[in-house]
Parts: C-alpha cells; sequence; structure tokens
C-alpha cells in the first residue's frame, strides 16, 4: 500500500476498463475502482479486474446509519479487495460497524481489505466547508479532527488531500494511512478538484498514495502519462 500510485478507473463500462487496461497488461497495478463503474457492472468488474492481476480500491464511501454500514461492509468483504472507505462524518459508530462489518465477512484465511475515511472531499475549499457545512474552524482542522476520529475507531487511515497529510502524520503517527486524491502535475487541468497537488509535494509530504485519474485517463497518452507520473512521484530524477 505504502508509495502506491493509485489510478482512478471513472469509466461507465467494462469496455472502457479492457481498452484502458490493455496497453498495462505486464504491469501489476493498483486501481480504483468508484461508484460510476461498480454501479453499472456490478461485482463482476471487481472480478474480472482482480482476474487480470491488478490490486483494487473499491471507492463507495459508505455514509449511514451504523448497522446499514455494518451489513453494506459484510458484502463487500466478500469481493476480495484491497481497500474500501467510508465518509468519516457518519461518525465513531458508523465507523466502527464498518469494521465489524468488514471482519465478519472476508472469506477464511483472506486478509482483511484496509479501511479507510473520507475526511472532507478533495473538492470542497475552506470557505464552501464554512458556508455550506457551517464548520466554524479551519479547512486543516476539521481534516485532523475526523483524522484523530478515524484512528479512534480503528480504522487504518484516511482520505485526505496533499495539503493536510504532513499534519495527519505528525500528529498521528507515520503508520497511519494517507491516500490523497486531487493530485495534478503542474500546468493540468483542476477541474472540480479544489485542494490539489504535485505528485513531488504528495511525496515530500509523507502520503502513504496517490490517487490519480483524469490526468491519465483523459491523456492523449496514458502510458506516457502514467509512467511521468510515476517517476515523480517516486523521485526518479528524469
Ligand atoms: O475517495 C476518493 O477516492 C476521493 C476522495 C476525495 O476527497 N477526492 C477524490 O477526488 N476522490 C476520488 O479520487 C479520484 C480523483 O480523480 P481525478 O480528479 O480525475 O484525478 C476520483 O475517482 C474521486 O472519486
Amino acid at each position: 500500500m505504502k508509495n502506491s500510485l493509485i489510478i482512478a478507473l471513472d469509466f461507465s463500462d467494462k469496455q472502457q476498463v479492457v481498452n484502458f487496461l490493455q496497453p498495462f497488461k505486464h504491469e501489476k497495478l493498483m486501481v480504483k475502482v468508484g461508484m460510476e463503474l461498480f454501479y453499472a457492472e456490478g461485482p463482476a468488474i471487481v472480478q474480472s479486474i482482480k482476474e487480470a492481476g491488478h490490486d483494487i480500491f473499491l471507492d463507495l464511501k459508505l455514509h449511514d446509519i451504523p448497522n446499514t454500514v455494518k451489513g453494506g461492509m459484510k458484502s463487500l468483504a466478500r469481493l476480495g479487495v484491497d481497500m474500501v472507505n467510508v465518509h468519516a462524518a457518519g461518525g465513531r459508530e458508523m465507523m466502527e460497524a464498518a469494521l465489524e462489518g468488514l471482519e465478519s465477512g472476508i472469506i477464511a484465511g483472506v486478509k482483511r481489505p484496509y479501511c479507510i475515511a473520507v475526511t472532507q472531499l478533495t473538492s470542497t475549499s475552506e470557505n464552501q466547508m464554512q458556508t455550506e457545512q457551517l464548520i466554524g474552524v479551519p479547512l486543516q482542522e476539521s481534516v485532523l479532527h475526523y483524522a484523530e476520529l478515524t484512528k479512534q475507531a480503528g480504522l487504518d487511515g484516511v482520505v485526505c488531500s496533499a495539503q493536510e497529510a504532513g499534519l495527519i502524520l505528525s500528529s498521528i503517527g507515520k503508520d497511519f494511512l494517507t491516500v490523497s486524491p486531487g493530485i495534478r502535475p503542474a500546468g493540468n487541468v483542476v477541474g472540480d478538484q479544489k485542494r490539489v497537488a504535485t505528485p513531488q509535494f504528495a511525496r515530500e509530504q509523507g502520503v502513504s498514495a496517490i490517487v490519480v485519474g483524469r490526468p491519465i485517463t483523459l491523456a492523449e497518452n496514458p502510458i506516457e502519462s502514467y509512467v511521468s507520473i510515476k517517476q515523480e512521484w517516486e523521485g526518479v530524477l528524469l
């Protein structure tokens, strides 16, 4: 998990995934299956990506009452993915229930997937958080608070922007996972993301894993883009 580059497969059907992954067939990737793809193709897409040899972060961001999240996680555990997530805003009891569900659902002998919690989405600015969610503290404080709550609930880490990762790691410890989306190489289109960072900045902050979608999937040459982002992330001199 540490130092991974996770490619977000935000595609609407299996054929697009097959086409995208074809040139990567000799490389073991970690990919993210999110709601667009999972809602379209169901659990079968997870199976087919696993058969292709890749690791999977199943990003469905569960956020509901504890009992419902527990049941949802129990079902997801059977898919044999490597990482799942919830929204920390669902609260400590909900996060504890998520873990219980996962542990009760895993196939015997299989390692429990990492379970992490989204703090503040990287598409949220401090101004939006304060005026729309009515959270009256600085954004970094809200993210750190959610990270501490996540740690207390026993989860493995958080989703946060690279801008908050250093603070979280120094306060909670280096074993706590920080998974950062909103990654944009210099000059790349930012789109709907608000708290963005370059792969190099993420590495310097000690981020555990970066999540990259459109800068690779929409690139004219996805392989070239993947290699260049990976090199920047790993600190390989170009
Ligand atoms: O949980 C996530 O993966 C996630 C959390 C977050 O705060 N921000 C965020 O962008 N993501 C996901 O990370 C991916 C980022 O994609 P790009 O903006 O295209 O690189 C998307 O699939 C989002 O769903």
